[in-house]
């Protein structure tokens, strides 16, 4: 692994099923990922995009390829001897479509979640979640619960939340589905700023091509394979 890239995936697949009924949902993906790289996946319903977002999060285990994240390799025709849960909390952070927020916890409280699990002093938790609400520019509803903030703004908490251990590859599963263009538009923007500003990776999910706009890698998934675009 070439120690600029951040995420390296070689022949990637993904079966489910076996027999007759095996669906191959993945089919020799290989991905480069570097730090601060903007990369969106493309792709038709049923064509992979999920499968593929749920192998590189550790949640789905591949059936062949090798993954490697951040210099280590991390599954490799099986799992590598490593913390799958240490390296998601400190590595990775998820956005997804809708109802990404805890709804009984408020927006400093969901921020503050992952800070607790990473085992930081609640006094520094504290300033370095107020820190990561004012970055994504919703500071002034830290007291508020989910429900009563806009679907644009619950993606701004979640964005925060997603950059609280700073890790180095941020994953967004169609995070703008189920906003209008104009919310969707600023959720994209506080995706292009940290990737721009921290150098962190962003791989989003999107089925809307108008809010892919600036982003450096454009893939498109098709029936288990990938498309270089640009
Ligand atoms: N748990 C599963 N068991 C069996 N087949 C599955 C499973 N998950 C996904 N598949 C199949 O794998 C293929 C890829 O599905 P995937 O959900 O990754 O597509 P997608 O591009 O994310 O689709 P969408 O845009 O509709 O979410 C599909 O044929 C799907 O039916």
């Amino acid at each position: 692994m070439n120690i600029t890239e951040i995420l390296k995936i070689d022949c990637l697949s993904k079966t489910f099923g076996t027999g007759h009924l095996a669906v191959e949902a993945l089919k020799n993906i290989n991905l480069s990922v570097k730090p601060g790289d903007l990369v969106a996946l493309l792709g038709p319903s049923g064509s992979g995009k999920t499968t593929m977002l749920l192998c590189i999060s550790l949640i789905l285990e591949p059936s062949g390829g090798k993954i490697q994240l951040d210099g280590a390799t991390l599954w490799d025709h099986g799992w590598r001897n490593i913390n799958i849960r240490q390296v998601r909390l400190e590595k990775i952070g998820f956005i997804f479509q809708a109802r990404n927020l805890i709804p009984f916890l408020t927006a400093l409280e969901n921020v503050l979640l992952p800070l607790n699990l990473l085992g930081m002093t609640q006094r520094e938790a504290h300033r370095r979640a107020m820190e990561l609400l004012e970055y994504m520019e919703i500071a002034d509803r830290a007291d508020y619960l989910p429900a009563l903030m806009s679907g644009g703004e619950q993606q701004r908490v979640a964005i925060a939340r997603a950059l609280a251990g700073s890790p180095k590859l941020v994953l967004a599963d169609e995070p703008t589905g189920a906003l209008d263009s104009v919310r969707g538009k600023k959720v994209m923007e506080m995706l292009k700023k940290i990737a721009r500003e921290n150098q962190t990776a962003v791989i989003c999910v999107t089925h809307d091509e108008r809010m892919i706009e600036g982003f450096d890698f454009i893939y498109r998934l098709r029936d288990g394979q990938i498309n270089l675009n640009a």
